[in-house]
Parts: structure tokens; sequence; C-alpha cells
């Protein structure tokens, strides 16, 4: 057994996961800056013990020796499942496998996803489902469905003694710095980013799961990813925000130019956005990190897209750009187009066809031929005044000073 530090989080209840320093990507989609943790979490009662969650493959023998640095693996009984992706429940069969009497508790839809993914046999399975608990002796866990967060299994585990939280990867961040929250300096916008990746296509499941837990005494909220919140305020209040698809007077401009022309348009729009007051991100497409443009379609109420016509249709980074905000189901409200072509076009028209499931209402565009002149500089300043009235105007605005938190 390797000497490994495990951190007791609460009296009998131990922090057992995993920190991959250097992983750089998720999801085939993510790049992940600062790494990411797998948190899983074992729960001793007095007469039984409880292992909430796993790790990612590659981590399964780390997640032993640790356990057995508090415990002892081949005596666990139950295996919560919260979450059925691999990230977290990968090591099921190691864990099933070193304690014969271990039973996987789950949803009624994570049975089913442990059978498939996992191979696990219906007799070590017990279904829980809303509001059932489990007394371990003096920690008593009890269940709370929280389907689509962000598969349909998801459920969340409260522990009743500790007033702990265990919500998966609601609530989740991904870096590998730090055990709690107050260590981590700028936690909120990598939770922002998480949030954006992962649970804004999912945002009013989150918000009845925020209405569920409204009432309830939590004093710390331990995620699957990131650092643990012993300060749940903080955390709650943003979730609150983001669940409810509540935007900031806030301009998202994300953008492709091979020769420039669409990027002096873009410099335009953004001068008039800000002059009249609107926050303004701009990420040139070429360059741009997928994760900081899901953290900024969070809360941004308009969404800019700039792309030059390239074989008859858009830029092929913007396509990626405007599949990545059908996929990801912003709260946005506005749109607008900006492009250049050189002959036929097709750029402007490839965006109207993507963008129209969105909902958003599209505000205009400046589609101009070759490079812009005064004029079409002109044009985009008109937009972007236009624009910038729609976004002042909207309802439920929360003022520019108030920063996240
Ligand atoms: C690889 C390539 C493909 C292009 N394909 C088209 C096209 O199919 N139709 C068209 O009207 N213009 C086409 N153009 C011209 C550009 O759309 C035009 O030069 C535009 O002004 C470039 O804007 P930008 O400076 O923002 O990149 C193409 C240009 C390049 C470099």
């Amino acid at each position: 057994m390797k000497p490994y530090y495990v951190a007791m989080i609460e009296k009998d209840v131990y922090w057992v996961g995993s920190r991959d320093w250097n992983r750089r990507m998720f999801d085939a989609l993510i790049p992940l800056p600062q790494g990411t943790t797998y948190n899983a979490y074992l729960v001793v009662g007095k007469n039984s013990t409880a292992l909430i969650d796993t790790v990612n493959p590659g981590f399964h023998s780390e997640l032993c020796d640790k356990i057995n640095c508090v415990g002892d693996v081949s005596k666990i009984d139950y295996l919560i499942m919260n979450h059925a992706e691999p990230d977290h429940a990968s090591a099921i069969p190691v864990i099933l496998d070193a304690s014969k009497q271990a039973v996987l508790v789950t949803s009624k839809k994570g049975a089913e996803m442990a059978a498939t993914y996992f191979k696990v046999p219906e007799e070590r399975m017990k279904i829980v489902g809303d509001g059932d608990s489990l007394e371990l002796g003096g920690k008593t866990l009890r269940f709370i469905e929280a389907p689509w967060l962000h598969w349909p299994e998801t459920m969340f585990t409260y522990l009743s003694e500790d007033r702990i939280l265990f919500p998966c990867d609601f609530f989740g961040a991904h870096t590998s710095v730090g055990l709690y929250d107050d260590e981590v300096q700028d936690l909120m916008p990598l939770a922002q980013r998480y949030f954006g990746e992962i649970m804004m296509p999912f945002r009013r499941m989150g918000a009845k799961a925020m209405e569920k837990i409204k009432g309830m005494d939590i004093s710390i909220i331990a995620p699957s990813h990131g650092p643990i919140y012993r300060n749940p305020q903080r955390i709650l209040e943003e979730y609150r925000r983001w669940t409810a698809g509540e935007t900031r007077q806030k301009a998202l401009i994300v953008y492709a130019s091979m020769w420039g022309a669409t990027e002096k348009m873009v410099k335009a729009m953004e001068e008039t956005l800000s002059s009249e007051g609107i926050e303004v991100r701009i990420f040139n497409l070429a360059i741009a990190d997928v994760g900081d443009i899901a953290r900024e379609l969070v809360d941004s109420r308009a969404i800019v897209l700039g792309s030059p016509t390239l074989i008859g249709g858009m830029h092929p980074l913007a396509t990626y750009a405007t599949s990545l905000v059908n996929v990801l189901k912003p709260p946005a409200k506005y749109a607008a187009f900006l492009g250049s072509y050189g002959w036929g076009g097709g750029a402007l028209r490839q965006a109207q066809e993507m963008l129209h499931p969105t909902k958003m209402e599209i505000m205009g565009a400046v589609d101009i031929h070759g490079p812009p002149g005064d004029d079409e500089i002109k044009r985009v300043a008109e937009l972007g005044r236009q624009l910038a009235g729609k976004i002042k105007g909207s309802e439920a605005t929360i003022a520019t000073s108030s920063a996240v938190a």
C-alpha cells in the first residue's frame, strides 16, 4: 500500500478520490487547463460502510489503496452510484469484486445502466427512489432523484447527520487544485465553465433539482469533480441564477476570419457595444478555448457570429461554434451575423439555417462583398446599436456592475 493522504471531511467521512493533474481534454471536446479530480467518498457507519461513487479508469488501484488507508475495501457494504459515467463508475466491477458483500445502490435507470456498462448482476443491486434512505449506524444516507444532470439516471445522496450533499457532477468544476472551495483562486469561473459545458443543456432539470434541495440544511457540498464546498452559499446562489437562465447585459462575439475583413467588422461591433455600456467577450475561433466560450455562453444575452464565406458556406470553425450553441442551449435571446464574401456568398444563408432551431431573435446581419469600407462599418455600428438596445431593454436585467461573485 502506498502512503496516500486521505482527507477526512467530517468524522468518519473521507475523500478517497484522485487528482488527474495531467488530463487536458474531457469528452473529446473540452480542454481542462488545470486537470481535474474524480471524487469518491467513504462513509463509515457503526454497522456498515458505504462508498459514494468511484474514479476514472487508470485510478482504480489508487482508490482501493486509499480506502484501505482508513478502512478495508473487502468490507464495503454499499457502493452508491449517483451517476453511471465511467469517470465515476468505472471502478464498480473492481469494488464489487474486492468486497463480495457489497451491493450497488442506485436509481432505477441507474440499475439498467450499471447492467449495460459494467455488467453488474441484478442480485447485486439495490434500487432506491426519491426519499429512500439507508442506515449505516449513526450515518444515514438519503437519496434524492435528480435525473438528467447530466444523464438520465443521476441522483444525489445526502448524509443527514453531517448535512453533506453528494450531488455528483452537479456543482462540479474541472480543476485538480485544492480540496476545499476556499483554497482555489477564481473557482467561480471554473465552476461556470463546467456548468456551461455539462449542465447548461439541462438547465430546466437543474432548476427542478435546485427547487428540491432549496429547504435542505446543507453544510457541505461534495461534488464529483473539483473542490468540496464547505461554504456552499456562493455556489448555490450562482447555480440558482445559471439554472434560471438569468443573463447579463453581455454580448459574446465568436468569429473566424481568413484575411481580416470579418475581423474589422467584429472590431466595429465591439466598439459600438462597449460604447453602449454592454459587456463584450470576443473569441477568435482559430485560437479560442471551447471551455471559455461555454463559460461565457452561460450568462450572455446576445451572440454575434462572424464568418466569411468559404466554399459556399460558413468557415468550418464558425460552423463548429454554431453547432456548439445548438448543443449547449444557452439562454441568449438575440443574435446577429457579420460576414464577408468574395463572389457568390453563402455563409449568411447557412448561419440562418443553423441558428433557426435556437429560437434566438436574429436582429440583423451585415454580409458584405470584400473588405469593409466606411459605409459597411457604419452599417455594423447601426446593427450594434440596435442589438445594444435589445440587450438593455430585455427583462430580467442584471446590472453590469453586479459582477459574478
Ligand atoms: C479558401 C477560400 C474559399 C473561399 N470560398 C468562397 C466562396 O465559396 N464564395 C465566396 O463568395 N467567397 C469565397 N471566398 C472569398 C472570401 O469569402 C472573401 O475573401 C472574404 O472577404 C474573406 O473574409 P475574411 O477576410 O474575413 O476572411 C473564399 C476565400 C478563401 C480563402
